[in-house]
């Protein structure tokens, strides 16, 4: 008689990871801190305490509506990610999660992150922040990314609106100030996409993903990064033009600019996966600390 093969249950823990794992965790993390900055600046001198209270709920709501747009990406591309290395392991590609769980929790997700943002902070936040989600799950995932190398670079702008959403949030409107953060993240988007598409060509190249280095070739690609980082270098520095920092970000945004550009430089010059791969670590590195400096630096002053 042949030994029965033991029926795997999945866990209510190991449910709930995978769950977890749809909302893009570390994305939404770094996206939750822009907005935070953007909160901060926001706020003259220190915030009160209904400003923190407001703060932590839009937070959690930015976080909640941001991981419902992961959640729907993973959804409308677990076929793409079925095929490629990075992303083979998602639960909805693996189908560990059905169509109808992932839409379900990413409903919810948002519809709570909606209305938290819609009765505890104001609605120009909830607006703006459903427009983004709108931005990146259809504009971006659906309609951009299999038609267009530009997709990143038009749908980056939804990545770029967190600082916006905070400011929105403490202040009900969206001020210069705001902007000019946008600006940055929207900059950053390229060298920071394009530096792992670099390294993972071959994965879109499979998937049939219409990315720069696919279309356009790995010189053509690395040209893009170099000139980017260039055009962000000037506008890392646009906070202390505007008076919006002092000179503490100043020193900082240079550091990390010169740090960043070194890294596109040396990449243009001379290419391997290897350094494709730091120059991609490296942009992490480079818009926290940055938006770090912002934080730090208006304490200071
Ligand atoms: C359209 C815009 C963007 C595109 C196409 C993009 C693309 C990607 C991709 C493909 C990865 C996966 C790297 C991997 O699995 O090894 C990644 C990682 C990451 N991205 Fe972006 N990104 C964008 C915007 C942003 C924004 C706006 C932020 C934050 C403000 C951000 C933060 C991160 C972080 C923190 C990681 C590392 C995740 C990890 O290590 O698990 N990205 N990005
Ligand atoms: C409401 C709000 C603030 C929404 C934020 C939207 C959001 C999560 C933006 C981050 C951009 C991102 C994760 C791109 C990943 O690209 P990809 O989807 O092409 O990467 P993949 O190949 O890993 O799926």
């Amino acid at each position: 008689m042949s030994t029965p093969i033991p029926v795997q249950h999945a866990s209510t823990a190991n449910v709930l990871r995978q769950f977890y794992a749809l909302t893009k965790p570390r994305v939404v993390q770094l996206i939750v801190f822009c907005a935070l900055i953007g909160m901060v600046l926001a706020v003259p001198g220190l915030p009160s305490w209904a400003d923190v209270q407001r703060g932590v709920l839009a937070c959690i709501g930015i976080w909640l509506v941001a991981g419902a747009a992961a959640a729907f990406n993973c959804l409308v591309e677990k076929g793409i990610d079925a095929k490629m290395k990075r992303t083979a392991w998602r639960p909805t590609a693996r189908g560990q999660l059905s169509d109808m769980q992932a839409l379900v929790f990413s409903a919810l997700l948002c519809a709570a992150g909606s209305a938290l943002l819609w009765f505890t902070v104001n609605p120009l936040t909830m607006w703006l922040t459903f427009a983004t989600f709108v931005g990146y799950a259809v504009i971006y995932t659906v309609i951009l990314k299999p038609l267009t190398p530009q997709n990143i670079v038009i749908g980056g702008a939804s990545g770029a609106m967190p600082p916006v959403l905070g400011w929105a949030a403490m202040t009900g409107d969206v001020g210069p100030e705001a902007l000019i953060l946008f600006l940055i993240i929207f900059l950053w988007t390229p060298p920071h996409f394009w530096a792992l598409a670099l390294y993972r060509v071959e994965d879109y190249r499979k998937a049939g993903l219409p990315m720069l280095p696919v279309t356009h070739g790995n010189e053509f690609t690395r040209l893009q990064v170099l000139l980017y980082t260039f055009i962000l270098f000037a506008a890392c520095l646009m906070p202390f033009i505007y008076g919006m920092s002092g000179w503490l970000y100043l020193v900082v945004a240079i550091g990390v600019s010169i740090g960043f550009t070194g890294y596109a430089f040396a990449l243009w010059r001379n290419y391997s996966d290897t350094l494709a791969r730091k120059t991609f670590r490296f942009s992490l590195i480079h818009l926290s600390v940055l938006f770090a400096a912002l934080l730090v630096d208006h304490y200071l002053r």
